[in-house]
């Protein structure tokens, strides 16, 4: 641990004086585990009375806990499985809250994977309007969709493209964007031997040049009046206040905006910048001394102007006999059809896209929208992100474990359960939360419940 440690405490004892002391001994606690409650699904005080865990509220965030239960496992709990909560840094909360969209808004998040912060902007948007995640790094885009998928989130589209390109496409579109950039992950400095490895003060100025190109991307997405936050979980000055210098410099268009300040908030420092603009202030730093989670820096920027360019909306492009097989199920399986808009046909998938398919041409994408099911040999089959993104209540047959049914956790390792039901697809719930789909036949339920999420067998 020493070396390029010890480097980077000094480096921090020149900023922060004898505080570093303190700082250095949150850095290298371990945290007690955090969960934003998924406002799609329950409001936090509901969640609060059927907690398993003993929460603390996270002080800058209403949906955030703290689980002060170094016992407790979160991930492995059935309410994880069903999209109940999202597992975060307290620090990483702040994004959500200081981008804060609405309802109807056109969001992007740049640097989305694994979507910690995505889910957290679909939920304020209660799934109205659109939010385009993107990652360039295939494999971490892959669960930034899953995530996605388990949250319920059905206005999204994934796609995993280099941010110049997307600015080509959609410039000046968004009413909010997120740059939550690649960055030297300071805060994860003494846990992560990786991280340790690749630090180093050289290397913090070729980051700085990295997070500006995307920062300046992200500028041209933006429309104007809309808002642009940048976030970084990491200390260094020259990737946090030298790199919003540099950009306010080259952007006079755009302005830092003062945020709603909290106690445990601290202020950007001009005078750890090459260029001390004393409007650096009004970014935010969180010190994992100083309050829950690890450390933050944000800025949130305004671009001037007020204009909302037009939205187009998305058409019905689904093939006659997709659209019938879509509507068959329905009929027989659901209260009703969870998307009659949008739909459309992408390789063997149906969607219901948030935009118009033509914008997304020439794109790589991963999703386009929510994936509702597959046509497949003339029928539809219903797809996991359709289970998680329904309520239980909207399906004819629905099979609702408690917590302490034996079946549940059968169910969640993939297994085939007994059910003495009609033929069909059955919605498979904890307590009416769903978690995936399992088919009925001959007293038998057979598990399509994903593998990919399936508990280990071991944990019984
Ligand atoms: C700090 S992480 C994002 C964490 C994520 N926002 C969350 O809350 O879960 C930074 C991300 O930037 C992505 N990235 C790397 N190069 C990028 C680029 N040129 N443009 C956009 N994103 C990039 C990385 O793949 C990584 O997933």
């Amino acid at each position: 641990m020493a070396g390029r440690w010890e480097d980077f405490l000094q480096r921090m004892a020149c900023l922060l004086g004898e505080e570093v002391k303190p700082f250095a001994e949150a850095l290298r606690r371990s945290e007690f585990p955090a969960l934003r409650v998924n406002t799609l699904k329950l409001l936090p005080e509901h969640f609060a009375k059927r907690s398993p865990f003993p929460l603390e509220p996270v002080p800058w965030c209403p949906e955030g806990f703290v689980v002060p239960d170094i016992g407790a496992r979160p991930a492995l709990h059935p309410y994880h499985a069903a999209g109940l909560y999202y597992l975060q840094d307290p620090a990483a909360m702040l994004a959500g809250v200081l981008l804060d969209p609405r309802p109807g808004e056109w969001v992007l998040d740049l640097c989305a994977a694994p979507g910690g912060k995505a889910t957290h902007l679909a939920a304020r948007l209660q799934n109205c309007g659109v939010l385009v995640a993107n990652d360039p790094n295939p494999r971490r885009v892959t669960v930034l969709a899953r995530n996605l998928e388990r949250i319920g989130v059905t206005c999204a589209v994934v796609l995993q493209e280099e941010p110049a390109r997307l600015a080509q496409r959609f410039a000046g579109l968004f009413d909010r964007v997120l740059v939550d950039a690649p960055c030297s992950g300071e805060a994860t400095l003494a846990h992560d031997p990786e991280a340790r490895r690749r630090w180093s003060p050289k290397k913090l100025r070729s980051m700085a040049a990295w997070q500006g190109r995307i920062l300046a991307e992200a500028a041209r997405l933006t429309r104007p009046g809309g808002y642009l936050l940048y976030a970084t979980c990491t200390f260094a000055p020259e990737e946090n206040e030298e790199v919003i210098a540099s950009f306010l410099e080259a952007h006079p268009e755009f302005r830092l905006v003062e945020v709603e300040r909290h106690p445990l908030f601290d202020r950007g420092h001009p005078e750890w910048s090459r260029l001390p603009l004393p409007e650096l202030a009004r970014a935010v730093r969180l010190w994992p001394h100083r309050g829950p989670g690890k450390g933050h820096f944000y800025a949130l920027l305004q671009k001037e102007g007020e204009e909302t360019p037009p939205r187009p909306q998305p058409r019905n492009l689904l093939p006659l006999e997709a659209e019938k097989a879509y509507r068959t199920f329905c009929e027989r399986h659901l209260k009703d059809a969870p998307a009659k808009e949008g739909l459309v046909l992408w390789w063997e998938g149906v969607y219901r896209v948030p935009l118009p398919l033509e914008m997304l041409e020439g794109l790589r994408v991963l999703r386009p929208g929510w994936w509702l099911g597959s046509f497949k040999q003339g029928k539809f089959v219903p797809d996991h992100a359709l289970a998680l993104g329904i309520k239980a209540k909207q399906a004819n047959q629905v099979l609702s474990f408690s917590l302490s049914d034996p079946r549940l956790k059968a169910y969640l390792r993939g297994e085939e359960l007994p059910l003495n039901a009609e033929e069909g697809w059955v919605l498979v719930a904890v307590e009416e939360f769903p978690l995936g789909w399992g088919y009925c036949r001959q007293g038998r339920l057979r598990n399509f419940y994903p593998r990919a999420w399936r508990l280990p067998t071991s944990l019984s």
